[in-house]
């Protein structure tokens, strides 16, 4: 199966040489999702921003991050700039942090696909339109005119991930993508992660601390805590019989919450 990109020994140190991130290997490949799962400050987001190339500055990478078979430390900032948005691209938290709030929708996407293709604006603005339509926006040509603040939270996660698989990238990073969510919304979108993903045979690596997400998307799971990826594999053996004490836990308190919800 295709490997979109792999980190070997990847690891992320401050100024003092602490390591932040403490060496992690993992492969991406075509088709499937691999969840990288931990507590808060675990080192999750530095993982992320090491295979964006944009760790904040006075941290440093260490070890190798392929990207189709490219050393990514060779990419120059202009092939940087190609690969993400074009070949990889993520999806926050928080839209607001994506969209831009005086800009209309359409417009957003219609700018970010002529950013990197050579098309008319109405080229653009019909497939902008489609892709609304395909994240399953109910009436796509009204929120093409529309603002970001006027759309509920659901709506603009919906038209963030429009503009993350617009272009149609190898490699989509979901960076707690539904956590901000109600239950019933993070339900419609992580289904819609689903479709779309295995639709384009697009690779995911998906950032959470929600095992129920992970259980659900993910194919293969690597747990972090302190930096270190402490038990991977297959995401059903990860969370079905995890080995790791740490993962223990996390896959006893998911189970004790999802009672909790099951008990209500
Ligand atoms: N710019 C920085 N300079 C120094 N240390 C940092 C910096 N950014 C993060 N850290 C530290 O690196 C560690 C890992 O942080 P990271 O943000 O990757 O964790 P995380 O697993 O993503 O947590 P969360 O789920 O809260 O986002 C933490 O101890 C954090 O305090």
């Amino acid at each position: 199966m295709t490997v979109i990109s792999e980190a070997h020994q990847l690891s992320v140190a401050d100024r003092s040489g602490r390591l932040l991130v403490a060496g992690s290997s993992f492969s991406l490949r075509a088709g499937k999702t691999l969840a990288l799962i931990g507590e808060s400050g675990s080192g999750k987001t530095l993982t992320v921003k090491a295979m964006l190339g944009i760790l904040p500055y006075g941290l440093a990478m260490g070890g190798e991050l392929l990207f189709r078979g490219r050393n990514t430390a060779m990419l120059s900032k202009q092939e940087w700039r190609q690969v993400r948005g074009r070949q990889i691209s993520i999806i926050f938290q928080h839209p607001e942090q994506a969209l831009h709030p005086a800009i209309p929708v359409g417009r957003q996407l219609g700018d970010l696909l002529r950013s990197h293709l050579p098309l008319t604006r109405l080229e653009a603005e019909r497939r902008a339109q489609a892709m609304l339509g395909k994240v399953e926006l109910k009436a796509p040509a009204l929120v093409m005119k529309q603002y970001p603040s006027e759309l509920s939270g659901g709506m603009n996660q919906r038209v963030m991930i429009a503009m993350a698989l617009i272009l149609e990238p190898q490699l989509l990073i979901a960076d707690e993508a539904t956590s901000a969510l109600d239950m019933i919304t993070q339900a419609q979108i992580v289904d819609l992660l689903r479709e779309l993903t295995r639709e384009a045979g697009m690779s995911m690596l998906l950032v959470t601390h929600d095992l129920l997400v992970a259980g659900y998307l993910a194919d293969e799971a690597a747990v972090m805590q302190q930096g270190l990826i402490i038990e991977q594999g297959p995401a059903s053996q990860i969370l079905g019989s995890p080995q790791h004490a740490y993962t223990q836990q996390l896959v006893e308190a998911a189970k004790r919450s999802h009672l909790a919800v099951r008990s209500m």
